[in-house]
């Protein structure tokens, strides 16, 4: 942990490979195959651990000791913050599915908030360039699109959200969601309101409970519960002194929250995957838990549709504005652009308006 405090931002990392077209087991259940050694060496890599693990028919969840892993038959996702080393896990990971599985990578996408903390980053993570570079070099020849982009708000450097693609073609070619346009939304909220945050602190009664039991009352007493899709399985995890993290299952769907509710550097985040545009309304529910003073959203989809009713960035903003505003924020700047692999992201900040800064 860094002297000056625990980096909430999280750095997310999305591999997805080819399956094969012969059918089997490999092509059924891809990464999900990979044995539990190659993980964990990815993690020790990462300098991270496994706090809980879970799966569904689609896919795999597991909560780590710094946020959240994914594997789905053909996409990996590895989101972790603090002081971890993400990109250690892509050589990791590519070697692990070439030699174990046969599988090769077919795109990549890295994205992440500004530090709060980027003095206290291991390389490559304490400059973007840096970052672009290790990613070049890591992933395959093959993968010949690509680009990275630092979408900033005009006069904030505190909110800049940096992405790096590459991919082996610029169409978007899915295997794990059939298709059908989803989303990724990833919202990052930091000076959490007080009251609400202590909610993620252990109280002495949670002595008597483990960290999942504690983490599964944080869920239900702050509201998150609330957030997700009620059918979805939900998996708590509460940290000690503080914390809290959780992954939700929801079909081919997931979403996952983590929490650092430590005064002077509070930090929340909230992603929901493989979901369809009505994900965009729970960001609001989720802000709502939280009641920060400022809030970044990023959406990530596909363009696949190019019929007239094809999902565009002016869409995408106004259904993320019409979540966020009501609770008393107001967007400052927006931001959309278009990566290969055939998606477009979009970017917007929003910061507590003065009536709600007095009445708080
Ligand atoms: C892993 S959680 C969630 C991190 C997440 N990126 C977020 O949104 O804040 C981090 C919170 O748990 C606390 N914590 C306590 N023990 C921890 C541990 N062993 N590893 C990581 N975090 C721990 C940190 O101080 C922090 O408040």
């Amino acid at each position: 942990m860094a002297s000056s405090g625990f980096e909430g931002y999280e750095k997310r990392l999305e591999l997805v490979f080819s399956l094969p077209r012969c059918g089997g087991a490999r092509a059924q259940h891809g990464l999900r195959l990979l044995p539990v050694g190659a993980l964990r060496e990815a993690l020790e890599a990462v300098q991270c651990t496994v706090v809980s693990a879970a799966g569904n028919a689609a896919f795999d969840a597991y909560v780590l000791s710094e946020s959240s892993l994914f594997v789905y038959p053909s996409r990996a996702i590895l989101k972790t913050c603090g002081a971890t080393r993400l990109l250690r896990a892509v050589p990791v990971l590519l070697r692990a599915a070439g030699d174990e599985l046969g599988l090769a990578l077919r795109s990549c996408r890295y994205s992440r908030g500004s530090f709060l903390f980027p003095e206290a980053q291991p390389f490559p993570h304490a400059d973007f360039a840096d970052e672009v570079r290790y990613l070049d070099g890591a992933v395959p020849s093959g993968l010949r699109f690509r680009r990275s982009s630092v979408m900033m708000p005009p006069d904030d450097c505190r909110h800049r959200w940096h992405v790096y693609t590459a991919s082996t073609s610029d169409d978007d070619d899915d295997h794990d969601f059939n298709g059908v346009t989803h989303f990724t939304v990833e919202v990052c909220m930091t000076e959490l309101d007080r009251t609400l945050a202590r909610r993620f602190f252990l109280t002495p009664r949670d002595a008597l409970r483990t960290s999942h039991a504690t983490g599964d009352a944080m869920t239900a007493a702050s509201g998150l519960g609330g957030v997700i899709n009620p059918r979805s399985v939900v998996f708590g995890y509460a940290f000690a002194p503080c914390g809290y993290s959780m992954n939700a299952l929801d079909g081919a769907c997931y979403a996952t929250v983590h929490v650092t509710p430590e005064d002077g550097h509070s930090y929340a985040s909230y992603e929901r995957g493989g979901a369809d545009a009505g994900a965009l309304a729970s960001i609001g529910k989720a802000v709502a838990v939280f009641r920060p003073a400022t809030v970044s959203v990023s959406v990530c989809y596909g363009t696949k549709e190019r019929t007239p009713q094809a999902i565009d960035a002016a869409w995408v903003w106004s259904a993320v504005a019409d979540a966020v505003e009501p609770l008393g924020l107001a967007c400052r700047s927006r931001a959309a652009e278009a990566f290969p692999g055939a998606m477009t992201v979009t970017y917007q900040t929003f910061t507590r308006t003065p009536a709600r800064l007095h009445s708080t």
